[in-house]
């Protein structure tokens, strides 16, 4: 694959195809990080730390990774008082990091708008966790609503706050797509290529569907980090983003 492909037909997609997949690197271990990440070579380009890996010395994997030329997502999903989020986001910037997340609460998506002032990092608004259906919601005390209704909502707060993106299922993109208008990033997990399983995802789409639906980015860890040979898993999945039109 060349590392010049593009998708020029969508202005929200230009540059490296490979972008659009970010691959979580969901691994207990920076020692099993990095071998994934060696063997996935070329194909990856855009690589996500989350929970698992950052408290285990992902973040200094992180450096090595943005040293190499990787793009990287920290998956923090900040949530706490304004000061504490506004000064977790500016250390985030000062790592060179490409993207953070923050959970969709105003206060909160304020607090990281203004941590992140002045430096290239994009902070996303998680919205609704793609594990979640509406009866989650219920559980978790939200007055009856559907998870597509208070993802629309915290998507319109989210723009309105100066938020860079938003992460939401792919199920939800169209929609979300018409709230924040064409500049604003969407990025989609509960993503599951044809065949493979769903684990504790609800609301999942292939590939394909989430790059039609308008999906920016897409995350992906267990069909890759798991399957069998990463790197190829990697590039049937880029492969696909690469055979939809957006
Ligand atoms: O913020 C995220 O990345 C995220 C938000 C969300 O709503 N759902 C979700 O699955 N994620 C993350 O995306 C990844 C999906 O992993 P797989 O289900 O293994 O592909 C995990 O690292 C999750 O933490």
């Amino acid at each position: 694959m060349s590392a010049a492909m593009s998708l020029s037909t969508n202005p929200v997609s230009e540059g490296d195809i490979r972008d659009r997949l970010i691959i979580g690197l969901d691994v207990p271990s920076v020692e099993e990080a990095r071998a994934l990440v060696g063997r996935i070579g070329e194909a990856g380009t855009f690589y996500k730390i989350g929970y698992q890996l950052a408290y285990a010395g992902g973040f200094e994997l992180a450096r090595e990774l943005i040293d190499q030329g990787k793009k990287v997502f920290l998956d923090l999903k900040l949530h706490d008082i304004g000061n504490t989020v506004e000064e977790g986001a500016r250390s985030v910037a000062r790592l060179g990091a490409t993207f953070l997340t923050v959970h969709a609460y105003p206060q909160t998506m304020r607090a990281a708008v203004a941590g992140k002032a002045g430096s290239s990092l994009k902070i996303l608004a998680v919205t609704v966790l793609t594990s979640y259906d509406d009866n989650d919601l219920i559980e978790a005390g939200y007055a009856p609503t559907t998870a597509a209704d208070l993802v629309a909502r915290r998507a319109g707060q989210a723009r309105d706050l100066g938020v860079d993106g938003i992460v939401c299922a792919a199920t939800e993109a169209e929609r979300v797509r018409g709230i924040v208008g064409p500049d604003r990033l969407i990025v989609t997990p509960g993503i599951r290529p044809a065949g493979s399983d769903a684990g504790d995802q609800k609301r999942i789409v292939t590939p394909s569907e989430g790059i039609r639906l308008g999906a920016n980015h897409l995350v992906v860890a267990r069909p890759i980090v798991r399957a069998a040979d990463p790197k190829a898993a990697a590039e049937a999945i880029v492969r696909e983003i690469s055979q939809t039109p957006a």
